[in-house]
């Protein structure tokens, strides 16, 4: 962009009265068009995680606790098994069922209903949500799905093929052929319930504070004559913060909000008052939580340890009053500026647990039953596959000095990589566990196919998870099937060169060597990484907010012109000549003045003249929109114009 001298030029607004090309953005009627706030699902209203304020994840050394509590098992639809093909370990208890009846006689177990009830359960569900118009119909009143409070959706059991979201243009869109959810929760299976959808992934929308605006204002008191300028410059506005909450294990609680804005700093006033700083807005999170912007796959931030506190976006700056503006050229400064505007944005938020062993396995094997016995945990144990629908977490103390986070994975099933059963949806909590723990039902009829499987599906999701140092744990010793095959179990996977234990969890016999075992393993492990720890403790947390600190104060002079010849028109941009629109406040009489003397002082004119504007041409600069109007010859005003601004100095912009 080369830059050609410009004499009588000038830019001036059309009917001499700038205005705004596209006003700020009006606030959204619905911020997210595709959340309809349909179904409010009140059966997960009550839902609480307990509350292990005192110990956490990271607290070592105190007493073990569960993290997660379920919902009552009433409030679930039972996801995969209504599926009878997606059970394939066919040793398994689960597969003992009747392939056929299996799914109706598990889900009548679970929901506990009957036919008749349901259907006037059903009746009076409609009334309700059509009361509360809650339901997407067709014109036919065919029923599509539903949206739950947070905008998550639940399909309709027929409405499988016709399941439809408004998109973010408030279209309908039929989510089957959109098979990515917008809201960044990948559609996951059907019918599974937004609890899960959202134990460990989120999307929520974060504001820092826009500042508040200076004031023009003159001291005006008696003796005290052309007392001066006074107008006092507008207050910061709020940061966003994320920060680790110990004592949170899931996202669930983004279920119930999502927004989160700053507040916007005090506006200046007279007598050289400044405007109060805003409201600072801390996002609580837990610890393993990744941090990306919407659509990127880029991580922002991993925030892994309690306590830890990353600035995300700096609060926009407050507004100069006319104060600012005195200068020995300028003593009477009718000019003050528009606070600036705080930066937003969408985050998807993931959680990887931070456990230090990781119990995985098929369905039923005893896992949870495991975890129950070594620590104070106390998970959901009964014998039907899937009990275990989310991760739970225990603490494992020794002595204490040595203590280790177990987790207790949903099971997994043959498939499991592709999306079969839920345990794959929380593979990815055992990514930062040093060590596994790989239970296998011992009773039955082929526990190594059911090892093997397992095993084949841990390296399908992800081979570093496989790579991962682990122990076998052959349970159910006290049942004679599984005494019988031991020898033979062991026998082959100590060939393999595979470290094999039996135990019988439920008799608490065999579980303290599994467990001691384990803890070895997770001691070389650490050992072997030493190096690499602290690592993150060297990571500076504040990077984005410097990034977008120096995005925001980028030089006014860099700047792209393009055009847009059909219409004559003539685009400006650039980040800083952005900013520096946007805090003109257009109220004050100097503001026009001084917006003219930028333009040329920063080369824009130059640039536009090189490149060949013509009168009348429409220039946009950031948001606002303006007539080019030549020079002195074609009309006087203008040059009048800025005749008057050429004897004033501005001061230099920050
Ligand atoms: N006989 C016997 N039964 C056991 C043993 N360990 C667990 N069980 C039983 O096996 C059933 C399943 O146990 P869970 O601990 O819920 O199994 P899980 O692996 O957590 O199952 P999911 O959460 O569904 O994946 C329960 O009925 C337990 O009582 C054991 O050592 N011996
Ligand atoms: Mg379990």
């Amino acid at each position: 962009m080369a830059s050609i001298s410009v004499s009588a030029t000038c830019l001036s607004l059309p009917q001499s009265q700038a205005r705004s090309r596209t006003q700020k953005p009006s606030p959204r009627k619905n911020p997210n068009p595709k959340i309809k706030p349909k179904k409010l699902n009140t059966k997960f209203q009550s839902l609480s995680l307990s509350s292990p304020s005192p110990s956490s994840a990271s607290s070592l050394g105190t007493q073990a606790t569960t993290y997660t509590r379920l919902p009552p098992k009433e409030d679930f639809h039972f996801p995969s098994l209504n599926d009878s093909d997606e059970i394939k370990l066919s040793e398994s208890d689960v597969a003992k069922r009747d392939s056929d009846n299996d799914s109706s006689e598990i889900e009548a177990e679970m929901l506990d209903t009957d036919d008749d009830d349901d259907e006037e359960e059903e009746e009076e569900e409609e009334e309700e949500e059509e009361e509360m118009g809650f339901r997407d119909e067709t014109d036919d009143g065919e029923i599509l799905g539903y949206y739950n409070g947070d905008g998550s959706l639940d399909f309709d059991e027929e409405g499988e093929e016709e399941v439809y979201y408004y998109d973010s243009d408030g279209k309908l869109v039929n989510l089957l052929e959109n098979e990515v959810d917008d809201l960044g929760l990948e559609v996951k299976e059907k019918g599974v319930p937004a609890v899960m959808r959202c134990f460990d992934r989120a999307k929520i929308y974060v504001k820092a504070g826009d500042g508040g605006n200076g004031v023009v204002a003159f001291r005006r008191e008696k003796y005290v004559p052309l007392g001066g300028p006074s107008g006092g410059d507008g207050g910061r506005g709020g940061n966003v913060y994320l920060e680790v909450n110990g004592a949170m294990n899931s996202l669930l609680p983004f279920r119930n909000c999502m927004h989160y804005r700053a507040g916007r700093g005090a506006h200046g006033q007279g007598r050289m008052m400044c405007g109060r700083k805003g409201e600072d807005v801390v996002v609580k999170v837990a610890p393993g939580t990744v941090v990306r912007e919407a659509g990127s796959d880029d991580v922002l931030l991993e925030l892994l340890y309690p306590g830890q506190r990353a600035l995300l976006l700096p609060g926009g700056r407050g507004g100069r009053g006319n104060a600012s503006f005195k200068s020995g050229n300028n003593k009477v400064p009718k000019i003050a500026e528009n606070g600036e505007e705080g930066p937003e944005m969408w985050l998807e938020l993931e959680l990887k647990l931070v456990a230090d062993v990781g119990i995985v396995g098929a369905p039923n094997a005893g896992k949870s039953t495991l975890l129950s016995v070594i620590s104070a945990a106390q998970p959901e144990i009964a014998n039907y596959p899937f009990t275990t629908l989310l991760p739970n977490l225990g603490v494992v103390s020794f002595d204490y000095d040595s203590t280790m986070v177990v987790a207790d994975l949903p099971g997994l099933l043959e498939g499991a990589h592709r999306g079969f059963g839920l345990g794959h949806e929380f593979l990815r909590h055992t990514e930062r566990c040093s060590a596994l723990v790989h239970v296998v039902d011992g009773s039955g009829q082929q526990p190594e196919l059911e090892f093997d499987a397992v095993r084949l599906e841990l390296e399908m999701f992800s081979p570093e998870i496989a790579e991962k140092p682990f122990i076998v744990a052959y349970n159910k010793m006290d049942l004679p099937e599984a005494y019988e095959n031991w020898p033979s179990f062991k026998e082959k996977l100590q060939g393999r060169g595979i470290k094999t234990f039996c135990m019988s969890a439920v008799k608490r016999e065999g579980t303290h060597e599994v467990i001691s075992t384990a803890y070895k393993l997770l001691q070389e492990t650490k050992k072997s990484n030493e190096g690499l720890e602290g690592f993150q403790d060297r990571i500076d947390l504040n990077y984005v907010a410097d990034m977008v600190q120096r995005q925001r104060s980028s030089s006014i002079s860099e700047f792209e012109i393009t055009r847009d010849s059909s219409c004559s028109t003539w685009y400006v941009t650039g980040a800083g000549l952005q900013r520096f629109v946007q805090m003109t406040n257009w109220r004050y009489m100097d503001s026009e003045k001084r917006f003219q003397h930028v333009l040329e002082a920063c080369g824009v004119y130059r640039s536009l003249m090189k490149l060949g504007v013509k009168e009348g041409d429409t220039v946009i600069v950031g948001e606002m929109e303006m007539v080019w109007h030549d020079s002195a010859e074609n009309s006087g005003a203008p040059n009048m114009k800025k005749r008057s601004t050429e004897s004033i100095k501005w001061p230099q912009l920050k």
